[in-house]
């Protein structure tokens, strides 16, 4: 898939630069404090710069030498710079996503209608106020967000998605909404602004990718409390090294204090934590997913249960009539009438293709007196009521039902047996009845999306349950669900019963995501914990949840899932592996605070390391080397695969946890062989 969103390499010079530069401005104290643990080791390198001072005015060399205690400092410094390196150059790739995005957004000529009189006038995009309508042929570029409120026409939305095949949208249903920016194939749309000058979709975007926005999340708060707690306790711990080195007649030096505490502290994850949160958002974009919050992408990394639409959804969504099937003792030619008659008015796909199937001159058909009503989601029918008396409704076969039996017609038996026959071949049957007597049923057939099987397969190993929801009669339902493999279905669903389902699974403590489109989602999108609409849904969908997916693929969310997974899992190992890391840099200091005074501890000393100075400086080097050492497996996530998450736990301990407790004393020990080469 090509990305109109620039792809860039993990370092690219030009974001290299800007990061160096960032890393410096964030040695600012006032913006490192949101760091406790980097806070701490800035008052260490603080501390260090004074000691150095000391030893090169003073004389003394009761803190050993000048060049010792430069070394420390420096090193110490880089440790700052490194961590803030990462965080830099995470948020710079944000921003070059965000400047490519800003290229979309230019001015362009809208042809602004004037809706009294009719008349157009060409305007700069920018005048454009919400309410507004304007008119847009082949050729045009869309210049602001809206709704078409009349019209059909193909669109190329590669500007934003990068995807090149051209969409289909019209107005009515839920494929009505267009994105600024995007560019008109065919035809000619009238289009309503939704949105204020300013607050358009590309401008929310692209002000949450340059991470203007971007808040810690409730997780990436609770660690950094618990790295506060951490480096809390090993300045305890250092404090008390002095009486015991008093006792054992061992003066201890403040660089040696510094450098066991800098290493002792946690400093990988410190400096690594932010650059996670925000590769993690990076990474969604990338997908071509724009998430509002960063909280949004770490819930989907621990979904229980996802509720999915069926029709566009699951199938493919242009849901078309293919059969008229009278009932006993109707005519047929009568019948294909009523049931144009009664789609007239129906901007649905399934009205329109009602019209394309029954192919009538239906230009004199309708007269001023006809009153159309509308299909909803909530009666599940739509029709007609003429001026001759003449009351025709076509919906959802208990719809059809409750107005036959409420005007004291049997529901016929052989109409009952077509509806059940259709219906357990997938197809959605619509019974037609006029004023309460059946006329017959609409066959209406919709194809399921090729490869969506191995998906839901997928999304079941990751220990996500998928629940398909439609406003369909259960036979069909059942037979699309077995075919497409979800866990679980609800029919003959009202908006409502969406998000009632979605409370009781939040309830009973699960995490729920919706994935939908219309504006009647939009209750269930809000109250899902991720709520994702499609680019292509109405306004009111895209507002209402928490994240939108531009190439309007609903299977999205297997990505999604990996990512918000991906992204809690490269937290919680590099935090494993951060402390694991930090034993061996123990095993190299102590014994060189105390190794003249007490020759018992020649035995911790396992690594035999030179001399006491080489020791300590070869274990903060490679406390600070391992931070950009680290920073690509920070932006690129730990690899996940699905392979249950008890199993995934033991694998990452063994390679993080067990490989950060090893890898220290083979790095330390170079670092040390290297020292005495060089010194
Ligand atoms: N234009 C229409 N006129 C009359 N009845 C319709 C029309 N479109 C759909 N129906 C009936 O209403 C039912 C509910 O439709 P609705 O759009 O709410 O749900 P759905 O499309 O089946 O499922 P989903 O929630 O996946 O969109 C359909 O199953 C069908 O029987
Ligand atoms: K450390
Ligand atoms: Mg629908």
């Amino acid at each position: 898939m090509s990305k109109a969103i620039a792809t860039t390499r993990l370092f690219e010079p030009h974001l290299v630069r800007a990061a160096f530069r960032q890393s410096f401005v964030k040695l600012n104290p006032r913006i490192l404090f949101r760091n406790p643990v980097m806070f701490t080791v800035e008052a260490g390198t603080a501390v260090m710069l004074f000691v150095t001072l000391y030893t090169a005015f003073s004389g003394h060399t009761d803190q050993g030498s000048f060049g010792y205690n430069l070394a420390v400092f420096i090193i110490l410094l880089f440790t700052l710079l490194f961590a803030n390196f990462a965080e830099a150059i995470a948020e710079a790739r944000g921003k070059a996503q965000a400047d490519s995005l800003r290229k979309t957004r230019e001015e362009t000529p809208a042809r602004w209608i004037d809706t009294f009189s009719g008349e157009l006038k060409t305007i700069p995009s920018s005048q454009l106020n919400k309410g507004d309508v304007f008119l847009c042929e082949t050729g045009d570029v869309i210049p602001m967000d809206g709704e078409i409120i009349e019209g059909i026409a193909t669109i190329d939305e590669s500007a934003i998605t990068g995807e090149s095949a051209p969409v289909i949208r019209e107005s009515g249903g839920d494929k009505s909404s267009v994105t600024g920016g995007t560019k008109v194939l065919s035809d000619r749309i009238k289009v309503k602004v939704t949105t204020a000058p300013g607050e358009s979709f590309l401008d929310k975007m692209i002000a949450l990718v340059e991470g203007a926005s971007r808040q810690k999340t409730p997780n990436e708060i609770a660690l950094t409390i618990l790295l506060a707690g951490f480096t809390l306790v090993f300045v305890l711990v250092c404090v008390t090294l002095k009486p015991f080195g008093d006792y054992a007649n061992t003066p201890i030096t403040i660089a040696a204090f510094v450098a066991l505490f800098v290493c002792l502290i946690p400093t990988t994850i410190g400096g690594l934590l932010s650059a996670i949160g925000i590769a993690g958002m990076d990474r969604a974009l990338r997908a071509n997913v724009v998430t509002k919050s960063g909280k949004a992408v770490e819930t989907a990394g621990d979904l229980d249960t996802l509720l999915l639409d069926k029709t566009g959804t699951i199938t493919i969504g242009n849901r078309k009539a293919t059969h008229f099937y009278p009932a006993m003792g109707i005519d047929k030619a009568l019948f294909v009438e009523a049931c144009v008659l009664a789609s007239l008015a129906d901007e649905t796909p399934e009205g329109k293709s009602i019209l394309e199937l029954a192919n009538l001159d239906t230009g004199s058909m309708a007269t001023r007196e006809t009153r159309f009503v509308a299909f909803s989601a909530e009666t599940r029918c739509s029709g007609v009521d003429l001026a001759s008396g003449r009351s025709i409704r076509k919906g959802a076969f208990d719809a059809i039902k409750t107005i036959t039996e409420r005007a004291g017609h049997a529901f016929p038996q052989e109409t009952a047996t077509e509806v059940k026959t259709i219906a357990s071949n997938g197809g959605t049957p619509l019974v037609v009845c006029e004023n309460g007597k059946i006329l017959g049923v609409i066959e209406l057939q919709d194809i399921i999306k090729p490869g969506i099987q191995e998906r839901f397969q997928r999304l079941r190993k990751m220990g996500v349950k998928t629940v398909m929801v439609t406003g369909d009669n259960p036979l069909t339902a059942r037979f699309i669900a077995e075919k497409a493999g979800v866990d679980d279905f609800i029919a003959e669903a009202r908006p409502e019963d969406k998000m009632n389902y979605i409370r009781q699974e939040q309830q009973s403590g699960k995490l729920v995501a919706m994935m939908g489109d219309g504006t009647n989602d939009a209750p269930a999108l809000a109250q899902a914990d991720v709520g994702i609409a499609m680019n292509s849904g109405t306004q009111a969908a895209k507002e209402a949840g928490n994240m939108v997916d531009l190439d309007n693929d609903p299977t999205k969310l297997i990505e999604i899932v990996e990512i918000g997974k991906q992204l809690l899992m490269t937290r919680g190992t590099l935090t494993t592996f951060s402390i694991a890391n930090d034993i061996a840099k123990y095993f190299a200091i102590v014994p060189a605070l105390f190794i003249t005074a007490i020759p018992a501890l020649k035995s911790l000393n396992i690594m035999q390391l030179k001399s006491p100075q080489s020791a300590i400086l070869s274990a903060v080097i490679f406390n600070a080397l391992i931070i950009p050492a680290l920073i690509p497996l920070a932006l690129r996530g730990v690899a996940y695969k699905p392979i249950g998450a008890s199993a995934l736990l033991r694998r990452n301990l063994l390679i993080y946890g067990l490989g950060g407790v090893l890898l220290p004393f083979a790095c330390i020990k170079l670092i040390d062989i290297l020292l005495g080469l060089f010194l």
